[in-house]
């Protein structure tokens, strides 16, 4: 049932994968419901809600991403981060969020599903100093775009950017944007089945 689904919204979404990436994205639909009840990852409860609202949602991401290095910030169960590694074997994913339950969850999945391109980090966003910077920092349900781009800014490579998944487009979020910062895109995100609008904003230090 989730992998005819699944079928049907990749290819709305002009989107290619294997049959060992479905597998993964059908195996983390399963475990995200099998460990909601006692880790409390997600108020959506329909496995076939979660398809379309987590992760058809975070793959609507995929074609924009440039880069090889990548953070998900404040990522949960690993949203949109984990979707997007599995489509994307060839990019890095950090997914850092300061909540342990949420990390163990990601380390099962990873685990599990032997998902080679992922590494959690369990940490206030603020406080984290990676090593090597990163391509793109992304976020979605977050935090407003200020807070993001306070909280972030020593996350991104010099010519890096960030990406903020969000609904109907907040203007008084973006005429907030620290002068030293920039919107370069408003992309209109479509998410089969989905009836909200879904946006993603890409933004840069001048
Ligand atoms: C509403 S959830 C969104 C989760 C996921 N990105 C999604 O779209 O479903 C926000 C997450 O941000 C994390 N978070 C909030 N403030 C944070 C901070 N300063 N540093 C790291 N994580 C933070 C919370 O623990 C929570 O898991």
């Amino acid at each position: 049932m989730l992998s005819a689904q699944l079928d049907e919204y990749l290819a709305e979404m002009n989107l290619s994968a294997t049959e060992q990436q479905k597998k993964q994205l059908i195996g983390f639909v399963e475990m995200l419901n099998k460990w909601n009840k006692a880790y409390n990852l997600t108020s959506i409860r329909d496995p076939q809600q979660m398809l379309i609202r987590h992760i058809m949602d975070s793959l609507a991401v995929s074609p924009h991403l440039v880069g090889e290095r990548f953070i998900d910030v404040g990522t949960g169960p690993g949203l949109p981060g984990i979707p997007l590694a599995i489509m994307n074997p060839d990019k890095t994913f950090v997914l850092l969020d300061s909540l342990g339950k949420r990390i163990r969850f990601q380390k099962q999945v990873q685990h599990e599903l032997g998902i080679k391109n992922i590494s959690s980090v369990e940490s206030r966003v603020e406080a984290y100093q990676p090593e090597t910077k990163f391509d793109g920092v992304l976020s979605r349900a977050f935090a407003s775009i200020e807070d993001m781009l306070h909280w972030c800014h020593h996350l991104p490579t010099d010519d890096g950017c960030y990406y903020a998944l969000k609904g109907q487009l907040a203007e008084d979020e973006m005429e907030k944007l620290p002068e030293e910062f920039e919107v370069t895109d408003v992309i209109e995100l479509k998410v089969p089945r989905l009836d909200e609008q879904r946006h993603l904003l890409r933004v840069i230090k001048k």
